[in-house]
Parts: C-alpha cells; structure tokens; sequence
C-alpha cells in the first residue's frame, strides 16, 4: 500500500506554517515533510506534529545561504566547517523532531569550477556526514534534482546518486527519488522506478505533476502507472518508504486549495 507525506513547505500556502500540521491531519495524512524548520524550536514543531498526530518524516539539512543561491554545501570548496556544522545542526534537529531522514543538498556548480573535484569532495563529505547519521540513527538522503529547477545543481541522475551510495557504502546514506525531477532529466519514470526501487538504496520517493509541478494529475507524468509500480514493488520486495507531495497546489492562493487537489489521492492511501 502506497503511504503519502505532506510536504508543509509547499502544500497548505494559505495556512501558517505551524497550522499545517493540522491541515495535513484533517486531510488524512499520516506523516509530513519540513524543507528547512529551522527558524520553529523543534521542541514547539515535535508539539505541533504530536498533537496533530502526524510523524515528520523527512527535513532538509541547512543548505548555506538560500537567498544568495546556495543550494547545499557538501560540494563547495573552503566550506568544511559550515558543511560540518549543517551536520550537526540537522541531526540535531531531526533526533528532536524525531524525523528519520535528513536531506543533505549538494550544492551548485560554481562556473569553470572542476565537477571531477567537487564530486569528490561531495563523497569525502557524505562519507563524513553519514557517519554521524549512523551514530544518530537518522538516515541522510540524497537527491538528484533537474537543472531547470536549480540550474547548475551539481547531482542531478538517479545513476550517478546511486554509484555515490554504493561506494560510500553506509546504510545510513540513501537516495531520495523525486519522480517529479526524475522525469524532467530522465524521461520514463515507470522504467526508472523498476530501475531503482528493488536495490534497496531508494528510502523516500517525492511526486509531482510535469512539468508545472503542480498536482501529479496535471502533466504528462503517467502517475497512475508511476504509483502502480511502486505499489507492485513494495509489495514484492517490502519497500516501506513514503512519498512525499512536494508540488505546488493549483489552486494555492486559494484557501482549501490544497485540500481540493487531493482528489487524485483518494483511495490510494494507507497510514501505517
Ligand atoms: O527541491 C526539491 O525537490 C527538494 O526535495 C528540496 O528538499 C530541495 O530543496
Ligand atoms: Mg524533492
């Protein structure tokens, strides 16, 4: 049975940011997302989420300076220290929120910069990051993400996130497959999923409609079979993870936007 998260940073936009835990709740979801909670005490989210009932499944690691186009610092040359402190920062975090995943961006491409050299200093990082995941029990999750989205965004193929994890090799260092960047670099999700689901480094799956990211019900993404494959793989092989609703709602400005555009969800949906 497929199991939905809500991605708080991009569904409920007409609700405060610590209302939606309960908007997600009364819309049947058993768990959510939180891009970057860091300006929320986690003690205050931990609460949010526990009243509303809902676990927080996966948060982002402090990706650096958001504003100034950082996206992650795990590649950037001279960034050790604040990649380190991210870290730390994150696992922090995600033990309190009780968040079993934490997202570590990789960065972007500087121009002219050697991507060689930033692959491996992205690896040296993640070997060091997801140790220390190991000794906190969270899984760090990495995740290819299309280049017209984040342009110049250093992973961006499933192939390239999983030679990364095997040869780091840590069982606390996993790939986040969102579908939605999946098919704007890769083309045929359902191919990709049979492709990368049964290997057993996949631990969360994202959902988007193409290309607007908007409700997967709008696009050309043929979520019905995307989800049909998943469905037929965990059932076959056990593969537990979520998937996130990480779109933008259609009608988002609008109050219950969110809520109204679930409707490709219904039915679909197991809270285990
Ligand atoms: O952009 C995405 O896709 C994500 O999953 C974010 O966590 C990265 O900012
Ligand atoms: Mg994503």
């Amino acid at each position: 049975m497929l199991r939905f998260a809500a991605n708080l940073g991009f569904l409920y936009q007409d609700a405060p940011f610590l209302d939606r835990f309960q908007s997600a709740a009364r819309d049947g979801f058993a768990a959510v997302e939180c891009l970057f909670p860091y300006d929320v005490p986690a003690a205050e989210l931990r609460a949010r989420a526990d009243e509303a009932g809902v676990k927080v499944v996966l948060i982002n690691a402090p990706p650096g300076d958001w504003s100034a186009g950082e996206r992650g610092l795990a590649s950037l040359a001279g960034r050790d220290d604040e990649f380190r402190d991210s870290i730390e920062r994150g696992l922090d975090y995600a033990c309190h929120v009780g968040s079993p995943r934490l997202h570590v961006l990789a960065g972007v491409l500087p121009a002219g910069a050697s991507r060689d050299a930033a692959i491996a200093r992205y690896e040296a990082a993640l070997c060091w990051a997801a140790e220390q995941g190991a000794r906190a029990g969270v899984t760090l999750m990495i995740e290819p993400i299309n280049p017209y989205d984040m342009p110049g965004y250093l992973l961006q193929r499933q192939e390239e996130a999983h030679a990364i994890v095997e040869r780091i090799g840590s069982a606390h260092l996993r790939v986040q497959m969102d579908l939605y960047h999946c098919a704007r670099v890769e083309g045929d999700v359902v191919a990709q999923v049979r492709r990368w689901l049964p290997t057993g480094r996949v631990a969360h799956c994202q959902i988007a409609g193409v290309p607007g990211r908007h409700e997967p019900d709008e696009g050309s993404l043929d979520w019905r079979s995307v989800l049909g494959a998943i469905d037929e793989i965990s059932a076959a092989t056990g593969w537990e993870g979520w998937i996130g609703c990480e779109y933008r709602p259609r009608r988002g400005d609008v109050a219950c936007g969110t809520s109204d555009g679930l409707v490709w969800m219904r039915g679909l949906t197991s809270k285990d």
